[in-house]
């Protein structure tokens, strides 16, 4: 395993804001932490990133206790902070270049020529960072992270401001690496959306744990949730949850013929379930 994290729990204080997390990932595995704001997302990966010392719980990256991680296992990670800051001076291409040059020690960088064409930055590469747009920045902020060939790339919340074409650039880029190049890639987010799209594997963290988890099609049965159906008999709207509304349509023609008008069926999308099962479980934790 690239990623072991077995019975996670974190302090703050005397707030507890992990509670026993435990999962893993294989090598050239994406998996997406998917929560809303406060769920303990960017705390999980600070400590994988051996920046956060945890309060208790076992964690291994690459075979090694971050708390006590090398140099040498720090040139085999990648990091992309949720946000960056450097000298607005440097040139794009310079500063990868610059930074490629520490890892020579311990592995090959990416030549800064291909690594700005890998994040779609060539056009930019003699300009000052402080010149860049913010979708800009964000594709230099990949780059930074990902210039040492990393074995595994932690991503906290990655495309926060990109624009949708960028979005899916990154998320080609993001795929990329992983079939490609056979990084390990672990990222944060709150989109459900962008976590089906990029993660083989999606943990829902809500209120500091794991609640769900599984591919886009695994939690889709696992969570999935009741149908609904609209009609109107007589000009009267009725409305009606059901978890098989085949069953429920057919009763319903049965029953009232051509007098059903104005039949809705809409199903529960994952996010709709998503909604609920965070909701639920973030009111459960709350104290009146
Ligand atoms: N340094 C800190 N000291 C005290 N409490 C903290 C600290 N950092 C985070 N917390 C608290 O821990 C909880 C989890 O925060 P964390 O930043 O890990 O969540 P998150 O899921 O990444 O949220 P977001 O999506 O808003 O970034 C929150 O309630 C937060 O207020």
């Amino acid at each position: 395993m690239v990623l072991t994290v077995d019975g996670l729990r974190m302090r703050y204080g005397d707030r507890e804001v992990l509670h026993d997390v435990t999962f893993d990932a294989r090598p050239g595995e994406v998996l997406a932490l998917l929560g809303p704001n406060g769920a303990g997302k960017s705390t999980t990966i600070e400590i994988l990133e051996g920046f956060r010392l945890r309060s208790a719980g076992h964690v291994e990256v690459l075979g090694v206790d971050p708390a006590a991680g090398d140099e040498r296992w720090r040139s085999r990670i990648g990091i992309v902070l949720q946000s960056w800051r450097d000298h607005g001076n440097w040139r794009v291409g310079e500063l990868l270049h610059h930074l490629g040059s520490y890892y020579t020690p311990y592995r090959r960088a990416w030549p800064a020529g291909e690594l700005l064409d890998a994040v779609g930055l060539t056009p930019c590469a003699g300009q000052k960072i402080k010149t860049l747009s913010g979708g800009q920045r964000r594709r230099l902020d990949v780059a930074i992270g990902i210039v040492g060939r990393p074995d595994v790339l932690f991503l906290d919340e990655p495309t926060t401001g990109f624009d949708p074409e960028a979005r899916s650039e990154f998320h080609e880029l993001v795929r990329g690496l992983a079939a490609e190049q056979g990084t390990t890639i672990l990222l944060t987010t709150h989109d459900l959306d962008e976590a089906s799209k990029l993660a083989h594997r999606i943990l829902v963290l809500a209120a500091g744990r794991i609640i769900a988890a599984g591919s886009t099609a695994q939690l889709t049965e696992l969570i999935a949730g009741e149908d609904e159906v609209r009609w109107s008999v007589d000009g009267q709207p009725f409305r009606k949850a059901t978890a098989d509304s085949t069953a429920f349509v057919r009763e319903l023609f049965a029953t009232y013929g051509d007098a059903v008008r104005e039949l809705e069926v809409r199903r529960a999308s994952l996010e709709d379930t998503y909604l609920t099962l965070v909701r639920d479980q973030v009111s459960e934790r709350e104290p009146a």
